[in-house]
């Protein structure tokens, strides 16, 4: 039997990021080639012609799996029976800024869409948010939308994670598909900490560790982690705008992981609410490796971690409690 459409929201659809995302999720990237979907995009009033305009594209392309779009201004309307959510409203950052400097314009949209998605969506609803500063906007809808489970809120990190692959393909000039098990640890912003003690890659005579193909910790420990750190701002340099193509590709990848499952022996980095493994302080949302099966993540217990990790994680749960300080006097 055909399977029921699923309804999914992308917020900020006017926008670049939207604009990526809205035919990938159409095309099946997202929820997989035979599940079929309804776009519901919600923007702003001074971007309804715009918006309007990508509703005309997505008809015009004739995707078989989209069963209908939903085009508003409406927040109640846009949430209404969602089972996914992909919130991408915002604003980006320009050159120059950091992502905690556009947290004044944010939160308070989090703040007011959580209580829209809370009372509207679908039962469990899947919550992504994308806008930045993403893991501190996840955590004040969660809060904000106290009845959503906290299982179904989350931030994307999984574009740091994918980065931190491609710059391990690059180096060793293997297939990116090749590289596994990287992790994005914290926030979402230029502390975070992307973590290759236990990824590895496949080659000819099986699974090798990172570090042994790599060979060299001084540029694992410091060039490597600053170039995933800062990639953001790299693009935003380059392009004059901040990356679209990418982080819609991965808000995909992460959406599809949690509803279908992450593959055996791989892990994903997910930015969750911290229930307190690895001494995470509990109360924020930060990047941890986790598996998914059956619809649910679960973060990845018992790794070792060193010294030198540890610090990085405690700086940027450090840095994640400071944004929440801050996020709750900019709404007060
Ligand atoms: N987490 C990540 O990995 C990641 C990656 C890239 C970008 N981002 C962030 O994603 C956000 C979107 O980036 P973009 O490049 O698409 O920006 P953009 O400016 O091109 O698009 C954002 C859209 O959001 C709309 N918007 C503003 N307020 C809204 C509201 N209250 N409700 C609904 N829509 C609203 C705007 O009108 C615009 O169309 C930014 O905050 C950016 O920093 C996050
Ligand atoms: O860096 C930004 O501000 C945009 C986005 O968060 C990114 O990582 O590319």
């Amino acid at each position: 039997m055909a399977k029921q459409p699923v309804r999914v929201l992308v917020t900020g659809a006017a926008g670049q990021i939207g604009y990526a995302l809205v035919p990938m999720i159409a095309r099946g990237v997202m929820l997989g080639p035979d599940q079929p979907v309804i776009l519901h995009m919600l923007d702003i009033p001074p971007a309804a012609e715009a918006l309007n305009g990508v509703k005309m594209e997505l008809i015009d392309a004739a995707f078989p799996l989209l069963k209908g779009v939903v085009a508003t201004t409406d927040v109640v309307e846009a949430c209404t029976g969602v089972g996914v959510a992909v919130m991408v409203g915002g604003f980006p950052r320009k050159e120059g800024m950091e992502r905690k400097d556009v947290m004044t314009k944010n939160v308070s949209i989090y703040k007011s869409q959580a209580s829209a998605l809370e009372k509207h969506a679908a039962a469990n609803c899947k919550v992504l948010v994308v806008a930045n500063p993403a893991n501190t906007n996840a955590l004040i809808l969660k809060e904000f939308a106290p009845s959503i489970p906290e299982k179904n809120i989350s931030c994307l990190t999984r574009l740091d994670h994918n980065r931190a692959l491609g710059q391990i393909s690059e180096r060793l000039k293997v297939q990116v598909c090749d590289v596994k098990n990287a992790i994005i640890w914290g926030n979402h912003s230029s502390s975070q900490y992307p973590d290759v003690n236990h990824a590895t890659v496949k080659t000819p005579s099986g699974e090798k560790p990172v570090r042994e193909l790599v060979k060299d910790d001084a540029w694992l420990n410091g060039e490597f982690i600053s170039t995933v750190q800062q990639r953001g701002a790299a693009i935003i340099k380059a392009r004059k705008l901040s990356s679209a193509l990418s982080a819609a590709s991965a808000a995909c990848d992460h959406i599809r992981d949690w509803v279908l499952g992450t593959p055996e022996g791989t892990w994903v980095s997910m930015g969750v609410y911290s229930d307190g493994s690895y001494n995470v302080p509990a109360g924020l949302i930060y990047s941890f490796p986790v598996t998914c099966r059956n619809g649910e993540w679960t973060i990845v217990q018992g790794l070792p971690i060193d010294e030198f990790s540890r610090k990085k994680m405690d700086a940027t749960a450090e840095e994640l409690s400071e944004e929440k300080a801050l996020a709750y006097s900019c709404l007060s």
